[in-house]
Formats: C-alpha cells, sequence, structure tokens
C-alpha cells in the first residue's frame, strides 16, 4: 500500500556508531529509569504515525487489526509499546515474536493491554502467519540499530507474508537493510513509512535501502547527534546555496560558462544542455561545437554566444562522442587544461579518464563528474576497478566514493537517488525527482543546470546537489503540468520548468 508522498524533511543521516555514542552520551546524563522514557517517548512517536497512517489508508483506527512483528531487542520494545498504545485506541493488536526473548516489560504491557500474543516457530506454521493476512497496518520491530544485514528465519517468512493491501510502519529502519552502507543484502520489509528516531540513520538516504524506507520522519529523542557528513537538501538549504544577482550586477560577474555538447549524431543534447543553463539563470553561455549543433542551439536559444572566449567554469562531453571525426575531444581538453571548474559528463568523462589530464591534487574542488551506473562502472574500469552496471546499483554509494577517492574529484551519480560525493566523504543524497524524469535527454538538463552555477561560484558539492534538487522539482512541476495527479514529461519541459524550481528553492 503507498501513502501519498510529500516532499521529504531536510535530513542528516548518521552512523550507528555516532546514534550510539550520541545516545550512551545523553543517557549517561540522566536518572535512572531514563532510557525506559526514552522508549516511550519513541513508542508514542511510533503509534501517533501508524494510526494517522491507518486512518489515512482505511478511513479509520478503531477496530481494524495491526500486526507487529517483535524482535528480541529494542526495537521489538519499540513496537509492543506502540502496540499498548493502539489498543488504547481500539485497534485489534497481535504480536508476532520472532525470537525466544522479547522486550520484558513491553511484552508484559502489550498482554495487559488485550493484544494476542504469538511466539512465531522456525520456520513458521499458518496459524502464525494467519494473523498477516487479515492485518490492515503492521509494525516492523524485528531489528534496528542493532540489526545485521538480512533477516533470519523466522523473519524472512514473516516478512515475505507481509499482504500488499496493509499499510507498513517500520520503527527506526526497515528491518533487514544493511544500516550503515544502504545496501539490500537480502530479504528485507518494504515500508509505507519509517519513523526513525533519535536521529535519521545512512540507509534512510543511501539507495537502494532508502527506496525500502517509504516516508521517513524523523522523531527528535533530545539527543544531540554531531554534523554528519551524509545530507539531503531541501528548498530552504538549495535557496541558501543559490547564487542570486546582486542589485547591479552585469553578465560577466554573475559567471560566464563555455560549454563544450553535442555532436553531428546527437545535437539535441547540446540543446537540452543549453536550455539548462540558461533557464538556471547564468549570466552568460559562450557554446563550442559542430556547425549543426550550433545552428540548432542558436535557433533555440538566441542568446547563446557561438564559440570558446573567456568563461569562469565549463560544462563538458553532454552528447559528445569521443570516437567522432569532430573537433569535440580537443575542445574538451582545452578546457580542462584551463584549471577552471569544470563539469565532466558523458563524452568528456571517457575523454578525461582516457588522458593525460587526471590530477587527483588539481581535481579537488575543480571537477564534477556526473556519470550514471554504466558510466560509473566503465570510469571505474579505466581506474583500474573493474565493476558491472549492476555492482554499482547494488552499492552506488559505496562506488561513487571509490571514484571520488581515486580521481579526487567530486562524483555526482545519478539515478532515482542522485549521489554526490567528494574523496573526503561528505555526501549529498536528493530523490525530489517523480519516476518520469527517466527520461532520454534530463542528465543533459541537469549538466546545464548544475554549469551554472559552478560559473557563479558554487563548489561541485553544492552546485551538484542543488542543481539535482532543482531538475527534480522542475520535473515534478513539469509533471503535474501535465495535468491530474502528474503525467509523462521530455526533458525539454522539465528545462522550461527550471527558473519555477529555483524560484520555489529561493521563496522566503
Ligand atoms: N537510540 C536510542 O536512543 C533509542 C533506541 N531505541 C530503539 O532501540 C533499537 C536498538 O535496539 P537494540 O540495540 O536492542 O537492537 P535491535 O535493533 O533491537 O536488534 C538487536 C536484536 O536483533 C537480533 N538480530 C540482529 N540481526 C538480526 C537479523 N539479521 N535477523 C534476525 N535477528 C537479528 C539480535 O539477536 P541475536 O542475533 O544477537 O540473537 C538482537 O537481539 C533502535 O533501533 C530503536 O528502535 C528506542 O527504544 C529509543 C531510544
Ligand atoms: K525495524
Amino acid at each position: 500500500m503507498q501513502l501519498e508522498q510529500d516532499r521529504r524533511p531536510a535530513v542528516a543521516a548518521h552512523s550507528v556508531a555516532a546514534v550510539r555514542a550520541a545516545e550512551g552520551a545523553a543517557l549517561a546524563g540522566l536518572p535512572p529509569g531514563a532510557p525506559d522514557a526514552l522508549m516511550q517517548q519513541a513508542a508514542t512517536a511510533v503509534a501517533v504515525t501508524a494510526a494517522r497512517a491507518l486512518r489515512e489508508a482505511t478511513g479509520g483506527i478503531a477496530g481494524r487489526a495491526a500486526v507487529l512483528l517483535v524482535g528480541s531487542g529494542d526495537n521489538g520494545g519499540d513496537a509492543l509499546w506502540a502496540g499498548v498504545r493502539l489498543r488504547r485506541r481500539g485497534v485489534a493488536v497481535t504480536a508476532l515474536l520472532s525470537a525466544d526473548t522479547a522486550h520484558p516489560a513491553g511484552l508484559a504491557a502489550v498482554r495487559v493491554a488485550g493484544a494476542r500474543v504469538l511466539r512465531v516457530s522456525s520456520p513458521p506454521s499458518a496459524t502464525d502467519l494467519a494473523p498477516l493476512a487479515a492485518a490492515d497496518l503492521v509494525i516492523d520491530g524485528l531489528v534496528g540499530l542493532g540489526g545485521r544485514p538480512g533477516l533470519r528465519e523466522p523473519a524472512t517468512s514473516l516478512v515475505d507474508r507481509i499482504p500488499a493491501s496493509a499499510v507498513v510502519v517500520a520503527v527506526d529502519v526497515p528491518s533487514g537493510v544493511d544500516v550503515d552502507s544502504g545496501a539490500l543484502p537480502g530479504p528485507h520489509v518494504q515500508a509505507d513509512v519509517t519513523v526513525t528516531l533519535g536521529a535519521a540513520k545512512r540507509c534512510l538516504l543511501l539507495p537502494p535501502a532508502s527506496t525500502a524506507a517509504g516516508r521517513v520522519e524523523v522523531f527528535d529523542l533530545g539527543f544531540d547527534v554531531p554534523p554528519a557528513p551524509l545530507r539531503r537538501l531541501d528548498a530552504a538549504g538549495v535557496g541558501a546555496l543559490w547564487p542570486v544577482p546582486a542589485p547591479g550586477a552585469d553578465k560577466y560577474r554573475r559567471g560566464v560558462l563555455g560549454m563544450v555538447a553535442g555532436s553531428a549524431g546527437y545535437p539535441g543534447a547540446a540543446v537540452l544542455a543549453t536550455s539548462g543553463a540558461v533557464r538556471a539563470g547564468v549570466g552568460m553561455l559562450r557554446y563550442v561545437g559542430p556547425d549543426d549543433a550550433t545552428r540548432a542551439v542558436r535557433s533555440a536559444h538566441p542568446e547563446v554566444v557561438a564559440g570558446a572566449g573567456r568563461v569562469q567554469a565549463w560544462a563538458l562531453g553532454s552528447g559528445v562522442n569521443p570516437d567522432a571525426d569532430d573537433d569535440q575531444p580537443a575542445a574538451i581538453r582545452s578546457a580542462l587544461d584551463s584549471g577552471l571548474p569544470c563539469l565532466l559528463d558523458a563524452g568528456a568523462l571517457e575523454v578525461w579518464a582516457a588522458g593525460v589530464h587526471r590530477d587527483p591534487d588539481d581535481a579537488s574542488d575543480r571537477l564534477l563528474l556526473t556519470p550514471h551506473a554504466g558510466e560509473l562502472a566503465s570510469l571505474l574500469g579505466t581506474l583500474g576497478l573493474p565493476r558491472e552496471r549492476a555492482d554499482v546499483e547494488e552499492r552506488p554509494f559505496e562506488h561513487a566514493h571509490a571514484a571520488a577517492e581515486l580521481t579526487g574529484a567530486c562524483v555526482l551519480l545519478k539515478g532515482a537517488t542522485t549521489l554526490v560525493v567528494t574523496p573526503d566523504g561528505e555526501a549529498r543524497s536528493q530523490a525530489e525527482a517523480p519516476a518520469w524524469l527517466a527520461t532520454a535527454g534530463a542528465g543533459d538538463v541537469l549538466a546545464g543546470v548544475a554549469g551554472a552555477l559552478l560559473a557563479g561560484g558554487v563548489r561541485p558539492l553544492d552546485a551538484g546537489a542543488a542543481a539535482a534538487w532543482v531538475h527534480g522539482r522542475a520535473a515534478t512541476l513539469a509533471s503535474r503540468a501535465a495535468g491530474g495527479g502528474g503525467g509523462p514529461i521530455a526533458a525539454s519541459d522539465v528545462a522550461a520548468h527550471v527558473p519555477a524550481a529555483v524560484a520555489e528553492a529561493l521563496a522566503p
């Protein structure tokens, strides 16, 4: 069951070790009994969210059937105490215990509250599984911070039998995910909502595990976690980064972008990439490409100046074929030699990786690479780390980070969730885009938007993340403009909605 996805909150995502340390420090300063108070707060948050989700999905709360999936640790304790609160609201609660032990106080309380409790055998019997078939709501308290990736029996069978019609609320994280890496090594819960406690965990921002979390609600437990290197920008965060022209600014001071894009085979990529840059508000755009592509660009955007000249940054490679008999690879090499900030997309990644132009010390703070998963796999192969596209898709953060470390550059890995990663592990995860954005030419528009930001003096990490946000938001606006709940979009529609997305980010 899918709940309506609204715009997710801005979050920083933390490692298990960081959350445990912060929790330990907070507990050390509290009087005896306070740990239980934290669990009570956590359970209240889970129960409130679950009741809301239940009402949204079924139109009511009392009389509905909830199943608690309960593991042996405190994650199961949270679920049991949430069950106590749901009983008070008239929900029929069944607790399925997946281990020999369960949080003792929570178990006693849920029994007193009138819940049915079943200890599930391994593998589960038909009787053990029967309550799941009738569940309107499932609360996943199998494992949280203490979970090893993947699940074992009987948890695996329980998760397998969650009905598609039930609304699923995960406590802290969807059970089965690798909490720190964001990998999905085996069976796992697919949640509609995840109520994460104290602070968000890395798996909630890192794909593919983030796709198992559904909507993420961060519940503050009042302890301080140090700033995390992994974050998701929201509208206000993008607005704070976006270069806004000062009164009296001229086009040169706002930033001139040079672009080497397109080829005889792909003139459209040049049009789309220039559209992205122009719509993102670049001061001026100089375009370098073959005659046909230049004509197409100038007819679409008369404001674009043809030919190289003085610029503040370069966007290179969209629609460039390194094997074509044209001057584009030479133009890319010359731009790289300038020492200016450069975005490297598509064909430019190949030109750069194959060339003598790679110097990790020179790359940091200057280069933004924008591969998709297949291109990242090829790039890693060129760098001596042979990988398949599927490897990158299984562990995208790890591979983007490996490429950043090997090259010294900032790597933006395009996907349904776009990751932007620096060599030192600072990272942004942006997931604003509707699935309709998976369309030809969308990456060219993104390159133009990010290039415009580099020309405006924004550092590669921020430029990549802000561009991904604006690109995803523009796609949403374009899709909504199609009518109803959102319709198909073309890449040119996305470019057309970039100014509205930027305006949203800049709105006070
Ligand atoms: N942070 C905070 O301030 C607060 C945290 N709170 C809550 O506490 C949670 C952490 O609780 P926790 O430390 O007890 O660990 P938890 O996640 O329940 O799992 C441990 C148990 O799972 C088992 N197990 C492990 N892997 C498994 C697998 N693959 N498949 C199957 N079983 C597996 C393992 O058993 P074992 O394998 O050792 O026999 C072990 O007994 C946290 O996520 C949050 O919900 C809140 O109450 C509020 C305050
Ligand atoms: K869980």
